[in-house]
């Protein structure tokens, strides 16, 4: 078995965008007599890729609501480079499952959603990252589900975030379509340096993407294993293959 690196490499760091540092300590988040974060700490370091797996209802997308600014925590910290976060951060953008687009919007203007002044050149320049630069005049009815997801992914990057939440954003993308995403996400945040929480059912997109894989389980962070293996990641070797099975077996016994 070849030797897995021991030191954690954040190799996002380089790009051009510094990532946020994320902080979570004792989050609780109650909805009523549910209470689905009890005490939950989490931290993210700058540039850092975090997987987030856990069996359905977990929470998953409640600590990412929380990250987003999108709902507040009944009690605890969630900060982003140190600072209390209250509502929605200029710096943190999200992808959803579904690409939300506006069906009356050309591509471009969908692209360019949320940013201020001369929003063009870098709604242009973001469809330009994902491939889709000659298709700014398109209505979003005729694309693929990829190239929606490609659109949403734009649209997340376009005001150069330090901190991209991805909700399953490939949850409904076919076999063939998935991985040539994954690959986009993992070279734009590569180039980029942004840090990166993804929720996912798929061990092996974790695996594949990154830094980390945490799980979700009785409202804490129940498991946190690093994935040191080299990038890009040979999804063949025998030490993918083993910690997939690890993120499995670990998913499977909360159930
Ligand atoms: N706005 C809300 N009001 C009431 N209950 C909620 C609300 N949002 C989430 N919940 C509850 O919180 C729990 C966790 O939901 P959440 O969507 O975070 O789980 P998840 O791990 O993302 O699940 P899945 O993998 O199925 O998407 C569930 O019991 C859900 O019913």
């Amino acid at each position: 078995m070849a030797t897995i690196l021991q030191k954690p490499q954040f190799e996002g760091l380089k790009g051009d965008s510094q990532g946020a540092r994320v902080t979570v300590r004792g989050a609780h988040k109650y909805f009523g007599e549910n209470k689905v974060l009890v005490d939950l700490d989490l931290d993210i370091a700058p540039g850092e890729f975090v997987a987030v797996v856990g069996r359905s209802g977990c929470g998953k997308s409640t600590l990412l609501r929380l990250l987003a600014g999108l709902e507040p925590a009944t009690r605890g910290l969630v900060a982003i480079d140190d600072q209390p976060l209250r509502t929605l951060h200029p710096d943190v953008r999200v992808m959803f499952q579904d690409a939300r687009l506006m069906p009356w919007m050309h591509v471009l203007e969908n692209t360019g959603l949320g940013l201020t002044g001369d929003w063009k050149p870098k709604a242009q320049a973001a469809l330009d990252d994902v491939g889709l630069g000659d298709r700014g005049k398109d209505w979003p009815s005729i694309l693929s589900g990829g190239q929606r997801q490609r659109v949403a992914l734009a649209r997340a990057l376009a005001s150069h975030p330090r901190f991209l939440l991805l909700d399953e954003p490939l949850g409904a993308l076919d076999a063939l379509t998935r991985p040539d995403m994954q690959r986009l996400i993992e070279d734009l945040w590569r180039q980029r340096g942004f840090t990166t929480l993804l929720i996912t059912h798929d061990a092996e997109e974790a695996v594949a993407l990154a830094d980390r894989v945490v799980q979700i389980q009785n409202g804490v962070i129940s498991v946190d294993i690093p994935v040191q293996l080299p990038r890009p990641r040979d999804r063949a070797s025998a030490e993918f293959i083993a910690l997939r099975e690890e993120i499995l077996r670990h998913v499977r016994a909360a159930e």
